[in-house]
C-alpha cells in the first residue's frame, strides 16, 4: 500500500519533484516575460485579508508554479497542522508543548483547550490585571518609594521578552502616551543599562522583569544591576524595590525570591514561546503606552489574521502563499536570504523583530522525527527601513551576484503627513519593486547616449523577485494582522520543511559554554584551562590585560 504523501520524505513528495521539474522549465523565465504575457497579471497575483493588501505578482511564478506550491502544502498535510495547532496540541513536541500562541488574542468568552482545559478565561484574567496596572501608571496613580508617580518604565528582557516589546512601542509610538518614558535594556553588555538609565530618576522609575524562565543570564544580571541601582538611588532602603519593580514569568517562585511582590507579576504559560509572546503579559510595556483599548485593538488584529489563516482556502490564504513563495525562492531559486524593507520609520525594529520570529523558528537541521534535512531551511532575514537602504544595501541587491527576494511593507497614509514626504516616500515603494522586476537592458542604456565602457555598469539584469504589502495606516490592528502573517507563514513554512518550529535548542551550547568559563574569568587563582588552544588562549590574553588593568 503506498505511503500518504505527507508521511514520505520532502523530497520524495509527488509534489515536490514536480515542482523541480517545473523549475528546470521555468527556470529562464523572466518576470518581463511573465508580464507581457498576461496583461491583467498585476491586479491577478493580489490578495486581501483582513486590512491587507498583498501584491505577489512579481514573484517568479507561473499559475503552475502556484498550483504545484499549493499542492506542496496539500501533501505536507498543512491543514491538519493548523488544525492542530489551534487545538492546542503538543506540536512543540521535542518540548511536549501546544504552541497556542492564538488562545492569547481570542476573545472573551471563545474557547480554546490545552489538556481539556479552557485557556481563555485565565488569558482574560491576566489582560484585566494588565488593563488595572496599566491605567494606575497612565494615570499617575503609580507612586514610587518616595510618594512620587512612575514617568519612566524600563523594560528588561531579552529575546522575545525584548524584541516584542521594543518593536511593538517603536511601531505604535504615535498612540504612545508622551508624558511617561520607555527604555528597553536587553544585552549583558553593562552600556545597555547604563545609557537606558543614565538620566532616569529612581523615585521615577519603574522596572518590569519580562523574563518567561526567569532565569535568562542577560535579563538576571539586568535585573539586578538595577536592583542595585535602585536601591542605592534611594537610600539604600532594599524595601523600595517593591514599588519599582513588576516581572512578567512563568516562575512565581524565582519572582518572589528576587523580591517582587507576587501581587505584582503578570503571568502567562509554558504554551506561549518567547517570540510568540508579545500579546502575552510580556506586552506589559507596549499596554502602559499605547494603553489598553489600542491594545486590545492589536490583539483584535491578531486575531483577525488568525482567523484567516485557519479558515481561508490555500489559494487566498496570504500567509500560506507568502510562505510558500519564500519557500520556492530558498529552495527552488537559490536565495538564500529575504529582505524585509519598511517604508514606514514606525517599524525600523520589525526586520529585528522578524529575524528572531523567524530564524530561531525555523533555523533547523533536523526534521522532527531527527532525521537530517536534505534541504535547506530557513533563509536568513534582514533588513532596514526605505529609504534608508536604497544608498546603503539596494546596490548588491540590484546588481548584486546574488538573489535576494524583497518584502516592501508600505501605508496609503502616513500617521503624520508633512508636506510632499509621503508622496515622494510611496514613489520609492512602487519604483523599487519595478526596478527590481524589470530591470534595464544594455539597449535602453545605450539609446541613453551612455558610453560603451560604462553599459555594463548601467544594466540591471531585473528578475528579482519581491512582495509589496499594504495597509491603509499602522495602526495598532495592522500591527497585530502584520505580526501574525509572518507568524503563520513561519508556521506554514515550518510544516512544509518538516521541523518543529517551536524549540530552539541552537542556543544552549554557546549558554552552557559561557556559564563554564565564566568562573575562569572571574577566578583568582589561576585556571587549569582544559578548552582548545584557541580558547584558552584568548581566556590567558583577557586575564593577563585584566590583571594589568583592572576595571
Ligand atoms: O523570556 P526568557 O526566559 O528570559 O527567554 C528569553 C529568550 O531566550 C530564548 O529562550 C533563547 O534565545 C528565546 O527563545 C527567548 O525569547
Amino acid at each position: 500500500m503506498s505511503q500518504p504523501a505527507s508521511r514520505l520524505p520532502l523530497l520524495q513528495r509527488p509534489s515536490w519533484k514536480a515542482l523541480a521539474a517545473h523549475h528546470d522549465e521555468v527556470r529562464q523565465l523572466h518576470l518581463k516575460d511573465l508580464f507581457a504575457g498576461d496583461a491583467g497579471r498585476g491586479e491577478r497575483l493580489t490578495l486581501s485579508a483582513g486590512d491587507l493588501f498583498l501584491d505577489y505578482s512579481k514573484n517568479r511564478v507561473t499559475d503552475r508554479t502556484l498550483a504545484l506550491l499549493l499542492r506542496l502544502a496539500q501533501e505536507a498535510g498543512l491543514e491538519e497542522r493548523i488544525r492542530a495547532m489551534f487545538n492546542g496540541e503538543k506540536i512543540n513536541a521535542t518540548e511536549g508543548r501546544a504552541a497556542l500562541h492564538v488562545a492569547l488574542r481570542a476573545p472573551a468568552g471563545s474557547t480554546v483547550l490545552v489538556d481539556g482545559r479552557n485557556v481563555v478565561p485565565e488569558v482574560q484574567a491576566v489582560l484585566e490585571r494588565m488593563t488595572a496596572f496599566a491605567n494606575r501608571v497612565r494615570a499617575g496613580q503609580w507612586t514610587g518609594h518616595t510618594g512620587k508617580p512612575i514617568r519612566n518604565l524600563v523594560n528588561i528582557g531579552i529575546g522575545g521578552s525584548d524584541l516584542g516589546p521594543v518593536m511593538a512601542y517603536e511601531a505604535l509610538r504615535h498612540y504612545s502616551e508622551r508624558s511617561l518614558t520607555f527604555r528597553f535594556v536587553s544585552n549583558l553588555d553593562g552600556s545597555d543599562f547604563l545609557e537606558a538609565t543614565r538620566d532616569l530618576h529612581p523615585a521615577e522609575t519603574l522596572f518590569i522583569v519580562s523574563s518567561k524562565t526567569f532565569s535568562t543570564l542577560e535579563t538576571m544580571t539586568n535585573a539586578n544591576s538595577a536592583r542595585e541601582w535602585l536601591i542605592a538611588g534611594l537610600g539604600g532602603d532594599p524595601k523600595a524595590v517593591a514599588r519599582h519593580f513588576v516581572a512578567v514569568s512563568t516562575e512565581a517562585e524565582k519572582v518572589t525570591a528576587f523580591g517582587i511582590e507576587a501581587a505584582n507579576m503578570f503571568g502567562f504559560w509554558d504554551w506561549v514561546g518567547g517570540r510568540y509572546s508579545m500579546d502575552s503579559a510580556i506586552g506589559l510595556s507596549t499596554m502602559v503606552a499605547i494603553g489598553p483599548d489600542h491594545f486590545r485593538s492589536m490583539l483584535r488584529g491578531f486575531h483577525r489574521m488568525d482567523e484567516h489563516f485557519r479558515t481561508a482556502p490555500f489559494a487566498e490564504n496570504m500567509p500560506v502563499l507568502m510562505g510558500l513563495l519564500s519557500l520556492w525562492n530558498t529552495n527552488f531559486l537559490g536565495a538564500e536570504t529575504a529582505a524585509v524593507l519598511p517604508y514606514e520609520q514606525y517599524l525600523k525594529r520589525f526586520p529585528a523583530y522578524l529575524q528572531q520570529l523567524t530564524m530561531e523558528s525555523n533555523g533547523k537541521h533536523v526534521t522532527r522525527e531527527g532525521r537530517p534535512v536534505e534541504y535547506q531551511t530557513s533563509p536568513i532575514y534582514w533588513g532596514e527601513p526605505g529609504t534608508n537602504g536604497q544608498h546603503s544595501f539596494y546596490q548588491l541587491i540590484h546588481q548584486g551576484t546574488r538573489l535576494i527576494p524583497c518584502d516592501f511593507i508600505a501605508f496609503d497614509h502616513p500617521l503624520v503627513p508633512l508636506g510632499r514626504h509621503h508622496d515622494l516616500l510611496l514613489a520609492n515603494v512602487f519604483a523599487q519593486a519595478r526596478a527590481l522586476a524589470f530591470g534595464k537592458t544594455a539597449e535602453e542604456v545605450e539609446a541613453e547616449g551612455t558610453v560603451a565602457r560604462l553599459v555594463p555598469h548601467r544594466v540591471f539584469e531585473g528578475n528579482r523577485p519581491s512582495n509589496v504589502l499594504m495597509a491603509d495606516r499602522l495602526t495598532p490592528a495592522v500591527l497585530g494582522q502584520l505580526t501574525a502573517l509572518y507568524e503563520h507563514l513561519v508556521f506554514t513554512q515550518g510544516v512544509v520543511w518538516d521541523i518543529d518550529s517551536f524549540d530552539q535548542w541552537g542556543v544552549e551550547l554557546g549558554k552552557a559554554l559561557a556559564m563554564s568559563i565564566i568562573p575562569d574569568l572571574e577566578g583568582g587563582a589561576e585556571p587549569t584551562l582544559g578548552y582548545d588552544s584557541s580558547t584558552n588562549n584568548l581566556i590567558r590574553r583577557y586575564r593577563a590585560s585584566k590583571a594589568r588593568s583592572p576595571g
